[in-house]
């Protein structure tokens, strides 16, 4: 099986700075361009925020990158290897979370995270779990069946499951949607610590633009499986002479032209 149709031109050399590089990639559902030829990069050590409407193909993206879908065509390298031949390699060092991927309902919170901690061979896990039950305030609700759980204690459960195995690169795809002001904005806080206390590099796909505003060095935004623009959000706000990446993101989506504002 020949899992990636490659570019004719050779591949640029690997970029030891990206945790993840992705180039010319494609995903193709039957008539759906998912995915329509995207590059970009997320150096080590950043937060990088990817934004786009609905059906913009974020969480496509993001699925190739995990080497969860296979690309039609492009290439991606997560933490200098190859996706998906390497897989194995990286899956250790990486983690992902989403408010839409649901856990085991029947489980308690500690056998959840026991059995995600087993799958990513922690060491002392028990040790590990009590840690991160402390730092997510999720110790009350530790013995508790996840699936009787409200949506801001899943989210909290969600991130420990993510951060359990201390990922070099977390995914997370809206991972503050449908959270009250003041958990989100606690989630927020823990994720940047976290980059910080472990120097991990973050890919965060969000609908909320301050979101995006307090957290990212850099953002991609994507409109109908393309790039449409990628930099710093001052940057971008500049371009668009715009005071918030609200505003921007409005214009995008509404076919807005960069420095004048107006409608193409
Ligand atoms: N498994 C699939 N089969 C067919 N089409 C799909 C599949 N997954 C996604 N698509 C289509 O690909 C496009 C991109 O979807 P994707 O979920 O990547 O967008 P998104 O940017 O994450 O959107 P949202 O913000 O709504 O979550 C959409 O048109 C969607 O309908």
């Amino acid at each position: 099986m020949t899992p990636l149709a490659l570019p004719s031109s050779p591949p640029p050399p690997p970029d030891a700075a990206a945790a993840i590089e992705v180039a010319d990639l494609v995903k193709v559902y039957k008539t759906t361009r998912a995915v329509d030829g995207v590059s970009f990069r997320v150096p080590r050590g950043s937060i990088t925020g990817l934004l786009g409407g609905n059906g913009a193909g974020k969480t496509t993206t993001i699925s190739m990158i995990m080497g969860l879908v296979l690309p039609t065509s492009g290439r991606v390298r997560v933490l200098g290897c190859d996706m998906p031949e390497q897989r194995a390699e990286v899956l250790g060092r990486i983690n992902f979370e989403s408010p839409y991927v649901d856990m085991p309902s029947r489980l308690t919170v500690r056998q959840n995270l026991s059995v995600f901690g087993r799958l990513y061979d922690v060491p002392d896990l028990r040790d590990r779990i009590a840690e991160l039950a402390s730092d997510l305030d999720l110790t009350e609700f530790l013995d508790r069946a996840s699936g009787k759980l409200s949506a801001g204690q899943k989210t909290r459960v969600a991130l420990a499951k993510a951060l359990i195995n201390r990922p070099e690169l977390l995914l997370l795809d809206e991972p503050t949607a449908s959270l009250d002001p003041d958990t989100a904005d606690w989630i927020r806080g823990h994720l940047e610590t976290y980059r910080k206390r472990y120097d991990a590099s973050i890919l965060l796909a969000s609908h909320n633009m301050l979101e995006v505003e307090r957290l990212c060095d850099r953002v991609v935004i994507m409109k109908r499986g393309r790039i449409e623009d990628d930099d710093s959000p001052a940057a971008i706000m500049a371009r668009y002479n715009r005071a918030t990446l609200e505003e921007v993101f409005l214009d995008v989506a509404r076919g807005r032209d960069r420095e004048q504002g107006e409608t193409l």
